[in-house]
């Protein structure tokens, strides 16, 4: 039993999410870090510095006007270090102390400041959470590899474990689709009763390349999608699984959400967006669905435009990541929260981020 007053081991949590602007000036820097990332712009590294820096300066306008819409800046940042005080909060009567540090992969803080502020706090473990529930070598295999790279040039050389994606996780998947169900009935006590509502489950789309490439993005966000429709347990329950906000002329994976509101509005059905792949609230929820998206469906004549809110400090949704900590903690996995094949597709192996991140240091 521990005695009283004794000092107990500390155990940072690193929370990964993408970033974004401060203010208006920062929306450039940001997008040039963006479009600099190996794991994202996928050419030849001699050319990166010059293509990337161009697509970034061509981005930054319509980017601009997306964040000008709030405010100027980003609610990112705020969101998640939130998400950090409540998962803080309910770990607070541990064993162990948990303390929650975010690590942004494109703007401030980034791993190099959360590193070092890990090892100031004396962390003797690490667990690095990130805040996208499925694996993409382009969001989470990123931010592995810059954390990798901070935590070296900090000194921190202490236990780290990694939850690679809890895609199918039930908690995950209960708190969703209770979010799913208010925004549901919201929705349904608004509509006449002869409108029927189909369920978009939108989620960031990826260039086909990269999926062809291996990620396993998109089945992971097929396997959430499946996870709750079946919490929901709704009997015929009409929904598809759609993907937005494309940013480059390459080939997409589809359908894109813009297409299920065509095809929404020739059947005359309502809709209910869900966003799938983001558990909080930023540009492409607050702008695109809720601004560009909504418009687009008064365009083309959708007989109803609803939304889920993403998860954001939902109580629910932080006490899955709590129970994830816990296991992923307990049970000393190294890598995956999901390192049985049961999870992770068989073309991958047994854990598929493994490969890819080896895939993205390659790449560097
Ligand atoms: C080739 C470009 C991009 C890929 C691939 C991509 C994947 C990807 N992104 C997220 C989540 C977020 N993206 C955000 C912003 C953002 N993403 C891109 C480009 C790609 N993303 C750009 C250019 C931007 C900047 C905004 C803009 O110009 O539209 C954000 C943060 C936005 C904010 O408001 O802070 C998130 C979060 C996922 C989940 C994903 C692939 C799985
Ligand atoms: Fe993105
Ligand atoms: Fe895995």
């Amino acid at each position: 039993m521990d005695r009283p007053g004794a000092p107990r081991p500390r155990v940072a949590i690193v929370l990964f999410n993408l970033g974004g602007p401060d203010k208006p000036e920062s929306v450039r820097p940001f997008l040039e870090n963006l479009f600099l990332d190996p794991a994202i712009l996928r050419v030849p590294g001699w050319v990166r510095p010059w293509l990337g820096r161009l697509i970034a300066r061509r981005r930054t306008k319509a980017a601009s006007e997306n964040y000008a819409i709030l405010g100027g800046r980003s609610p990112l940042l705020e969101l998640t270090e939130e998400q950090g005080r409540t998962l803080d909060a309910m770990l607070a009567g541990e064993a162990v102390e948990y303390r929650s540090f975010v690590a942004m992969r494109y703007w401030h803080p980034m791993s190099d400041a959360a590193a070092r502020a890990v090892a100031a706090w004396g962390a003797e473990e690490v667990l690095l959470l990130p805040l996208y529930p499925q694996f993409s070598t382009t969001t989470t295999g990123s931010s592995l590899a810059a954390w990798e790279a901070a935590a070296r040039k900090a000194g921190l050389d202490v236990p780290t474990a990694t939850l690679c994606c809890y895609h199918s996780d039930p908690g995950f998947a209960a708190a969703t689709a209770a979010l799913v169900r208010g925004a549901w009935d919201k929705a349904r006590a608004e509509l006449p009763p002869e409108v029927p509502l189909r369920i978009l489950f939108s989620a960031h789309g990826l260039p086909e390349s990269i999926v062809k490439a291996g990620d396993p993005y998109q089945w992971q966000v097929e396997r959430s999608v499946a996870a709750v429709v079946e919490r929901l347990g709704m009997d015929g329950l009409d929904h598809v699984t759609c993907y937005q906000s494309r940013v480059t002329p390459q080939k997409w994976i589809g359908p894109s959400t813009e297409d299920e509101l065509e095809r929404a509005a020739h059947d005359k059905v309502a809709v209910l967006v869900c966003p799938i792949a983001f558990v909080s609230e930023h540009s492409e929820t607050l702008v695109e669905l809720d601004v560009e998206y909504r418009e687009e469906a008064e365009r083309l004549g959708v007989p109803g435009y609803f939304r889920v809110p993403a998860q954001n400090s939902d109580p629910g949704f932080i006490q899955a990541l709590r129970d994830l900590v816990l296991a992923a903690r307990g049970g000393g996995r190294a890598l995956c929260s999901y390192a049985g094949a049961r999870q992770c597709p068989k073309a991958f192996g047994d854990c598929p981020h493994a490969k890819a991140r080896t895939r993205v240091s390659a790449l560097a």
